[in-house]
């Protein structure tokens, strides 16, 4: 393919952004005729990665449509509830399902995924689009990922996280996170019961707009420990903590950009693309990347590298070469027991470099050594880039590569388990010795001057790894370590998020909350942050845990390149002429299971389908609509503003809910309003009536008529904030992108 897939061709610092967990091919629309690709075949058979006799059998694989996978996420307890409705209510009724003469098997649990929560369905898409039992299957795949239950991610791209072994006290770095599938297992593992995790997660993606994909993602499982940054991770900054300590990381994900040449069966543009460049290109990228993880790596600490590469150059080169430049600081760590049902490969150490240059009319050529391919540069039958770069000599497999238990590193095959391909590292960094062991993550940074424009000019110009302009742990990457002591950092200003900064917590806005919601003691009122410079709390307001304050306070959110932190948990609700409203804020859903354990005797309503129905249907349904009860009773002496309201599980009005939910809904003078956005809305009706019943939100001309105190929902899409006029209201106004991403909140019952 020449030069690395993707959007941005350079440098294939995005080479493989678009190509793996996010983008489907058409497979029925691809004109690539027979799937074949001479250069790749001679390639990969000379590499030895498949042994001879699979050969066919390989390459067969690879011309096979993907099966569709998905996991089940959430916490423990919800995670097992939600399986065992696929289990038990959706695989008995797709047995034996016949179409056009053949029989197509229920969905099956992935037996090496934990806790059998990840599952694989084999009917190519026809069958799911013309038999009912699919298509309903079909139906509540959308739905439940909508809401975040379930997460359509290939088999192989699970893997990694899961060799990560995350707990929740830990500090986690993933480098290349976007879109963020691989980020959503981590904090799920950070945050196992949906507890008060104290770990941190930082989300990284040097892609801005992928950035904005991570906080929809992470979106559908908040979490107050979460930071997203916006770098590329060979830069990857040193991160000031109080006293003057540095952050270090006990686990860091390195899923680096790569040629993707894994992901054939669903990028079928690759087969005609491919080339030996791709991978040759991409591999001192992918090199810098992981020694900045190895830097950034507490004594220790475990770091996974991976690709959906099957690659020796961007695979086992780079892992030989980033162990060479750290000689006795790390390992490969031997996880053959870890997963016992996953088949894997084990790593090579012996491979071969090869080029395809012009001067062979791009026909494969290979080089053994570093010092032949140099000839053919002096010869000219090698070009070197326009940068006058030509091959690295970390391409080759090193004289000691024998020694560097490369063989524990793992390759996916296609035809192993019905997968795509996949390269997985586990790397873990020598523990200090007990004189120097701390008991924090936390280091001194080194003293070294700041970096001058220069030395910042030249790193951005990709130095050699291993050489002195490489960032490294003497030389930490520029930003935050640049500030001298005391004096405040100088803004980047052509970053363009919001500031970000705590508010009082006695603050006024604060204090109306703490008494709405009756918080107990436990509520993290000096965690609370907004995104502007003074502390206001304007329209949202986020709950961070310990770890993410201390970095928000201790380094410039421009330097950090900071996209967003911790949990959306309260969204002012307000007109400013109803002053009898004593606190103008509601808990949107992304953060309702935040503020929950806090919330004080008697705040949460309990409420039935019956009550949900009527929520559902009608978009301001006035108090006397429903059926006389406790509900009624309670809502009707409550003082308008929010409430948390539990719906419980079960089967009535119509409707079935498996597991008690938590909503808000907004309570105005004379009627009741839910929450969540249209399209959740009909999601949440749909699974619990098996209809849409929600009817079309009032036009906006009518909002005026409106017979009572509300405002109104937001069309979707629509962002800005529709005022609510003198006299008429308070409620109702949901801002659309807050109230789109949230989980439908479902209890667990590990709580
Ligand atoms: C394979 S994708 C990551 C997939 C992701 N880990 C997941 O599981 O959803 C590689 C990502 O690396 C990003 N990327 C490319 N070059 C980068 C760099 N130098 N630093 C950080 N991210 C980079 C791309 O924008 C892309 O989102």
């Amino acid at each position: 393919m020449g030069k690395p897939r993707g959007k941005k061709p350079a440098r294939g610092g995005a080479a493989r952004t678009q190509n793996r967990d996010d983008r489907q091919s058409d497979w029925n629309s691809f004109v690539g005729a027979d799937k074949s690709n001479p250069a790749f075949e001679e390639y990969y058979k000379a590499q030895g990665i498949v042994p001879e006799g699979e050969w066919t059998n390989f390459l067969e694989s690879l011309k096979q449509e993907l099966p569709v996978t998905f996991r089940v996420t959430g916490s423990r307890a919800h995670a097992e509830t939600i399986n065992d409705i696929i289990k038990n209510t959706y695989v008995p009724n797709m047995q034996n399902v016949e179409f056009e003469g053949r029989k197509y098997e229920p969905p099956s649990q992935l037996s090496w995924y934990p806790g059998q929560l990840a599952w694989q369905v084999d009917a190519p898409k026809r069958v799911v689009r013309k038999t009912e039992p699919f298509k309903n299957f079909q139906r509540f795949l959308v739905g439940e990922t909508e809401v975040g239950n379930l997460s359509r991610q290939e088999a192989v791209s699970m893997i990694p996280p899961l060799f990560l072994d995350v707990e929740p006290h830990h500090v986690c770095l993933d480098m290349c996170a976007a879109p963020g599938s691989k980020t959503a297992q981590i904090i799920e593992a950070l945050n196992p019961h949906h507890t008060a995790s104290t770990g941190l997660l930082i989300a990284n993606d040097s892609d801005y707009k992928r950035t904005h994909m991570l906080v929809h993602q992470t979106g559908r499982m908040p979490s107050r420990g979460l930071i997203v940054t916006n770098f590329d991770a060979s830069m990857f900054p040193s991160i000031k903590l109080n006293e003057g300590k540095q952050l270090q990381f006990d686990r860091i994900l390195a899923d680096v950009p790569c040629s993707g040449d894994g992901t054939l069966r669903k990028n079928l543009e690759i087969w005609g693309k491919w080339g030996a460049a791709d991978g040759n290109s991409l591999h001192l990228l992918q090199l810098r990347i992981l020694e900045r993880a190895m830097n950034m790596l507490k004594p220790g600490g475990r770091l996974v590298y991976s690709t959906c590469s099957f690659n020796p150059a961007e695979d086992e080169a780079v892992i030989s070469a980033a162990l060479n430049n750290k000689a006795g600081k790390f390992h490969i760590v031997d996880v053959s027991s870890q997963l016992p049902h996953l088949k894997r490969r084990p790593g090579i150490s012996s491979w071969k470099v090869g080029s395809q240059p012009q001067s062979n009319g791009k026909q494969l050529v290979w080089y053994d050594s570093f010092e032949d391919y140099r000839e053919a540069v002096k010869k000219g039958d090698e070009k070197e880039n326009d940068r006058g770069k030509g091959l690295p000599k970390t391409l080759w497999p090193p004289a000691n590569a024998a020694e560097l238990n490369l063989d524990r590193c793992m390759r996916l095959l296609p035809h192993d388990q019905n997968t795509g391909g996949f390269f997985v590292c586990v790397l873990e960094k020598k523990a200090a010795p007990a004189s120097e062991a701390t008991s924090s993550s936390l280091k001194r940074p080194a003293a070294s001057p700041p970096p001058t424009t220069e030395t910042k000019r030249a790193r951005e110009k990709s130095p050699e790894p291993g050489s002195s302009l490489a960032p490294t742990e003497a030389t930490p990457a520029p930003a935050a370590a640049a500030k001298p002591e005391g004096k405040k950092e100088k803004r980047d200003l052509t970053f363009r998020e919001d500031p970000l900064s705590y508010v009082d917590p006695e603050h006024a806005e604060v204090k109306s909350i703490i008494e709405r919601f009756k918080f107990k003691d436990t509520f993290p009122r000096n965690n609370l942050m907004v995104r502007n410079d003074y502390g206001d709390p304007l329209r949202t307001i986020y709950m961070t845990n310990d770890i993410v304050k201390e970095i928000i306070q201790n380094n410039d959110y421009t330097r950090l390149r900071i996209v967003s932190a911790g949990v959306k948990c309260f969204a002012r609700q307000d007109s400013s002429q109803r002053t009898e409203i004593r606190c103008k804020w509601r808990t949107p859903i992304d953060g309702i299971l935040e503020v929950l354990p806090h919330v004080g005797e008697g705040v949460v309503i309990s409420a039935g389908l019956a009550e949900l129905r009527v929520l559902l249907e009608d978009h301001y349904p006035p108090l006397e609509t429903f059926a006389d009860g406790p509900w009624k009773t309670t809502l009707t002496e409550r003082d308008m503003g929010c409430e948390v309201v539990r719906f419980e599980a079960g089967k009535m009005a119509g409707g079935e809910l498996a597991l008690p939910m938590y909503l808000p809904v907004w309570k105005a003078k004379m009627s009741l309003s839910l929450m969540i956005d249209k399209r959740e809305k009909s999601i949440l009706s749909l699974r619990t009536f098996g209809e849409d019943i929600c009817k079309p939100p009032p036009p906006q001309k009518d909002i005026n008529k409106k017979p009572e105190d509300v405002g109104t929902l937001k069309a979707e899409g629509e962002v800005e904030e529709v005022p609510v006029k003198e006299g008429e209201g308070d409620a109702g106004i949901a801002l659309a992108g807050e109230v789109a991403q949230g989980d439908i909140v479902v209890d667990a019952k590990d709580e």
